[in-house]
Order: structure tokens, then C-alpha cells, then sequence
């Protein structure tokens, strides 16, 4: 295992209204990239036939306009996270705000996913698959080992939909079995990630931590940022001894 540690405060657990200082005040606190939460909620009765009226989670957060606002002010690492149903739509719109990373979930695009994982490299981001906590870890292995491959995989760690749920420790197996197969894959934890389940995650294998909560909800931040870092390093030293 030898891939660098990312440690990516959720902006969900941010003040909205203050985006961009609480970007740069977590960039100043230690992070390597900002983990930015895009979920959309059709609301069923909407009389458009034309739109997906499945929800894929039950909450309505930011979409590309947010962004293209972020972006004016940092040049950080944006790591998506796209909880929609209808990730294709929105390739486009994210490359052009200024979305670094594009992470969307299999469970989403079954169908797509090619086409999907083509069009976000062509529009110069990186492309990363997302399972939610019930699906099963070998949905991901084609899209890890296809001749365009994905280049992150997040494993969910609680449903996802809402920040400060808790940590579901049983989705460790996942992280553990990816690992084995694939030493130099970056593989993310999102959701429930503190001091306190830091641990079982890095020493399961995860590399990219997802920290909202836990960060956010810190007297200092930088304390708890700088803590999850030096547990995945300790893991890392760990594995290879
Ligand atoms: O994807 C997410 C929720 O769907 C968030 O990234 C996640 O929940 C982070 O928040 P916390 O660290 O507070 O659990
Ligand atoms: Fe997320």
C-alpha cells in the first residue's frame, strides 16, 4: 500500500454562507483536497416527464453554480461527490465550474458507466466510483479494471444523504478486500470518519478520508486534520513492515 494520504473535510459540515472562508480556513488548518456534496431531490410530483423523478437521496445541496463560485476563489483540489441520479448530465456543467475530481455512484449508472468514466477524463477531471453501504464491493471491479479505468473508489460508510450520521464499521470489509487487490488504488472512507474510527479505516486500507462532522465540529480543526493524517501514514508504515 503506498498511496498518499488525502485528508477531504466534507463542506457539507461548512457554513454555506461563508463558503470560500471556510475553504481557505481549511486549506490553512492542513487539508489536500475540499470534498464537495452534490445531491439533488426530485420531488415526485413534478409534471416533467422528461425528468427522473427517482430520488437517489432524501436532501437538496449545491450543484455546479456553487462551484464556479468556490472556484474564483481557490485553486484546491474540488472532490466531488455526485449522489443524482443522472450523473452524465451533469459532466459538462462540473468540468466547466471547475470540478477536479467527478465521483459518481454505481448504483447509478450500471448502464453508462463507460461512457461516463470517457466523457469526465475527456473534460479533464478524475473519475471515481462511489458504493453505498449495501452493494455489494465486486460491482466496482470492472470499473477499477477496465482499459479506462476509474481512479478512486469511495466506499460509503454510512447511507448516503446527510452529514453526522455514524460510521458504519461492517463496511470495513470492502475497504479491506479492495486493498488487497489493488495496492496502489486510491481508495476513499465517507462518512462518520473522526478520532474515534480513524483507526479500523486506515488500517483496512483507505488512503482519502472524508472528515465533515468531525472537522467542522472541532474546538481545532487542524488537531483533528493533522490526527487522521498521521493514523493513515501509521497504517501505511504498518502494512509494508
Ligand atoms: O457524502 C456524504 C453524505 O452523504 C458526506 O460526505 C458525509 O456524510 C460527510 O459527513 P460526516 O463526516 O459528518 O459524516
Ligand atoms: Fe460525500
Amino acid at each position: 500500500m503506498g498511496m498518499t494520504p488525502k485528508i477531504a473535510p466534507s463542506m457539507l459540515s461548512s457554513d454555506f454562507a461563508n463558503l470560500a472562508s471556510e475553504a481557505q480556513r481549511m486549506l490553512h488548518f492542513g487539508a489536500d483536497w475540499l470534498h464537495m456534496d452534490i445531491m439533488i431531490c426530485f420531488l415526485s410530483f413534478l409534471p416533467f416527464p422528461s425528468i427522473s423523478c427517482r430520488h437517489f437521496v432524501p436532501n437538496l445541496t449545491i450543484g455546479a453554480p456553487v462551484i464556479e463560485s468556490l472556484r474564483k476563489h481557490t485553486k484546491a483540489y474540488l472532490d466531488c461527490h455526485l449522489m443524482v441520479t443522472n450523473p452524465l448530465d451533469y459532466v459538462e456543467p462540473l468540468a466547466k465550474a471547475g470540478a477536479s475530481g467527478f465521483t459518481f455512484h454505481v448504483e447509478t449508472s450500471k448502464d453508462n458507466w463507460k461512457e461516463l468514466i470517457q466523457r469526465i477524463k475527456s473534460h479533464g477531471m478524475i473519475p471515481g466510483v462511489a458504493l453505498k453501504p449495501g452493494t455489494p464491493v465486486g460491482e466496482v471491479y470492472p470499473l477499477v479494471e477496465a482499459e479506462n479505468p476509474v481512479e478512486m473508489v469511495l466506499v460509503m460508510t454510512v447511507e448516503p444523504g446527510f452529514g453526522g450520521q455514524k460510521f458504519m464499521a461492517e463496511t470495513m470489509d470492502k475497504v479491506r478486500i479492495l486493498r488487497k487487490k489493488y495496492p496502489s488504488l486510491d481508495i476513499e472512507v465517507d462518512g462518520g470518519l473522526g478520532p474515534s474510527t480513524i483507526d479500523v479505516a486506515a488500517s483496512a486500507g483507505a488512503n482519502c478520508i472524508v472528515a465533515g462532522s468531525s472537522v467542522f465540529g472541532a474546538p481545532e480543526p487542524a488537531q483533528v486534520i493533522s490526527l487522521l493524517r498521521s493514523s493513515v501514514e501509521k497504517a501505511q508504515q504498518t502494512s509494508i513492515q
